[in-house]
């Protein structure tokens, strides 16, 4: 039973038995919202007391309270005697976090983002605000993890050579959550929303299996699933809540929040062996020592802009920008790969509207008991996962859903954190006015193009310079796989369930399309083009690799090349994103690496695999 307060309020009009309910009712909600997302479930924040000491030391520094640095963080200081230092540049998750269904409102910007532009190119993009391309990632504790979709899909290689180490550490230690082996220390917890929030689940179901689509089964990604959700008790259970929460009461684990890691320090210029971390808190500048390990854990992007401003990249390109070089590495930030998403929209004449009332009761719901509308994320987690190659049983396209009401609240705000070009907002809005809209974010899994980060400035503030290269491979795979993809998608209009519901493929007049004939095969590449971004799903700016592989920036056992004491853990490493979301490999990762670190600095170490 919900508990109530001690707060008085002047309703002196209303009085007697229905004034005393009334404050009942609002005592209530007001004891209740205050503990959505509460932040009593972080560790504290040791950053202040870092500034007032000569020289801070801790035996390991992870940078970036990620999925994996969460996994990592949690997994070292099980060893008492040593010292554990996370270092984030965010704060701790805003309270809205907190809340499932509010997962989209957290792009484009706000201080707990990272937005990134990419560089412009005529040729894609084009239906986004100043015609460029846009991509987020979380600046916070618990990092994207913390503001993301939440599906939770473990690292799928399927396609890859099994017998090479990282593939086997994802495969062993994904599943990890699911066998519980890990409850005492840390635990993802996982949801699986079936319940019919609505009638189009089923729509969307029936209409695939009439594609020849059906639902997914364990052994293979193909197929229509519910992927299971990080959420807990109607809370999102991000990587900081898993892994965070139980190390409040660690002496060994220390966490400095809001504190920017600018560079990485050697020893000496000959003695390649790391040394620490430059860091900076408000307006102070102070270095950080690792007495064993500096593990970046920071991201993609912010990993390899951080290894390129501390003169670890290519000789000339550092030497240009006057970074003193540490070391030549010619593939730092080299090897970017992201999944390449393509929204299409469809209106229905399906008659639901969202009325106030529902609003109304969907809040009450969800602040008094977490349940109801906000406690999951709609039909956001119905994912189809088809081939369109020639090798059936592996998956090239997922296929994501989102659903808004007749008037939806939500809408105006998924398509601004699209940053969608304004025209397009609002002939999607006004069909919204009469109609109800279902969008189907086309997902590209294994693109065969290859971006790049670099560097605008030589500085941290800076924004990285980011080029996507769409669309770049020289066979033009990428934009046949998702015209293969739109053409069977478009199908599910002649399938009778659709037919039904009269739901059909919008035209959201994109500005650059206009010349072609509506869904003529010239119309569907230029739609493709003009809409596609790059999800969310990034990988391999800083490439592990065999000692031959002069692009590899990574060794076998996550340790920069040629540089004592530095490892990278988390999916710049892996060489693709994979056939799923990352955050489950990312914390595959850090499990992984937890052990190589053990045998390395444990003497006479003896694994014990109490993980799988
Ligand atoms: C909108 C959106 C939806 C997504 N949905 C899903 C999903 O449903 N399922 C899924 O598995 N994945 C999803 N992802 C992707 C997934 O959440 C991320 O890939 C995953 O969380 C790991 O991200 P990362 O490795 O980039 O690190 P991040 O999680 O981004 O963490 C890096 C951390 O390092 C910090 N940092 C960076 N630089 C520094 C520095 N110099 N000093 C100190 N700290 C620093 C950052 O502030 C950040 O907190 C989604 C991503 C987005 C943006």
């Amino acid at each position: 039973m919900p508990s109530v307060g001690l707060i008085t309020y002047d309703i002196t009009p209303v009085q007697g038995a229905l004034a005393n309910a009334f404050l009942i009712l609002i005592n209530s909600l007001f004891f209740n919202i205050k503990f959505i997302g509460h932040l009593s479930q972080y560790p504290e924040d040791s950053a202040p007391k870092l500034v007032n000491e000569d020289i801070a030391v801790f035996d390991f520094i992870i940078v970036g309270a990620s999925a994996a640095g969460c996994t990592l963080a949690n997994r070292l200081s099980e060893q008492e005697y040593w010292s554990v230092l996370l270092i984030e540049a965010g704060d701790y998750p805003q309270r809205t976090t907190a809340v499932p269904a509010f997962y989209p409102t957290f792009a484009p910007s706000g201080s707990d983002i990272w937005q990134y532009v990419l560089k412009k190119d005529r040729t894609v993009c084009t239906g986004y605000e100043d015609k460029k391309c846009r991509m987020y990632r979380g600046k916070l504790v618990g990092g994207t993890s913390a503001i993301n979709n939440m599906h939770y899909l473990r690292g799928v290689y399927e396609d890859d050579n099994k017998t090479d180490i990282l593939y086997e550490s994802i495969e062993n230690y994904a599943d990890a959550p699911k066998k519980k082996t890990n409850v005492p220390k840390g635990e993802i917890h996982l949801e699986k929303v079936l319940q019919n929030n609505t009638a189009l689940r089923g729509t969307l179901i029936a209409a695939y299996h009439e594609l020849g689509l059906s639902e997914a089964h364990e052994k293979s990604l193909l197929g229509v699933r519910h992927v299971p959700l990080t959420i807990k008790d109607g809370e999102r259970h991000h990587m900081a809540r898993a892994f965070l929460t139980p190390l409040k009461i660690r002496s060994n684990f220390f966490l400095a929040k809001n504190t920017l890691v600018q560079g990485i320090v050697m020893n000496d210029p000959l003695d390649k062996r790391v040394k620490g971390v430059n860091v900076s808190l408000d307006n102070h500048n102070f270095f950080v020592q690792a007495r064993k390990e500096l593990i970046l854990t920071a991201g993609p992007i912010n990993n390899a802009k951080l290894l390129l401003l501390s003169g670890i990249g290519p000789r000339d390109y550092l030497l240009k920008r006057k970074i003193p070089l540490v070391l030549n590495m010619p593939g730092v930030g080299k090897n970017l790969k992201f999944h390449l998403a393509v929204p299409l929209f469809f209106t229905s004449n399906l008659n639901e509207d969202q009325t106030e009332t529902d609003f109304i009761q969907d809040t009450f719901n969800y602040v008094m008991y977490r349940i109801g509308n906000f406690s999951h994320t709609g039909i956001n987690d119905l994912v189809a996962f088809m081939s369109t190659e020639p090798y059936p049983n592996i998956p090239n396209i997922a296929v994501f859903h989102n659903y808004f009401k007749i008037g939806d609240r939500m809408l105006k705000i998924w398509l601004e954190g699209l940053s969608l070009d304004p025209k397009i907002v609002t002939n999607i809005m006004k069909a919204n006015e009469k109609q109800v809209i279902i969008m189907l974010t086309l997902t590209l899994l294994r693109p065969q193009s290859t971006g790049e980060v670099k560097l605008n400035d030589t500085h941290f503030h800076g924004s990285p310079n980011i080029e996507g290269h769409f669309f770049s491979d020289p066979i033009g795979s990428d934009l046949l796989a998702l015209t293969n993809a739109f053409s069977r998608v478009n199908k599910l209009q002649d399938s009778p369930t659709f037919q039904q519901l009269n739901i059909e493929f919008m035209d959201i007049v994109v500005p650059d399309c206009r010349n072609y004939a509506f869904c003529s095969i010239h119309y569907v590449k230029c739609y493709i083009k003009s809409m596609v971004y790059p999800t969310s799903d990034i990988a391999g700016s800083l490439k592990r690799g065999p000692e031959c592989d002069s692009s590899a920036v990574v060794k076998a056992d996550f340790e920069v090349r040629y540089i004592r004491c530095l490892r990278v853990c988390d999916s710049s490493i892996l060489p693709h994103p994979g056939l799923s979301n990352t955050v489950a490999s990312d914390a595959a990762m850090a499990v992984k690496l937890n052990e190589i670190l053990k045998e390395k600095w444990i003497k006479n170490y003896v694994k014990n695999f109490t993980e799988p």
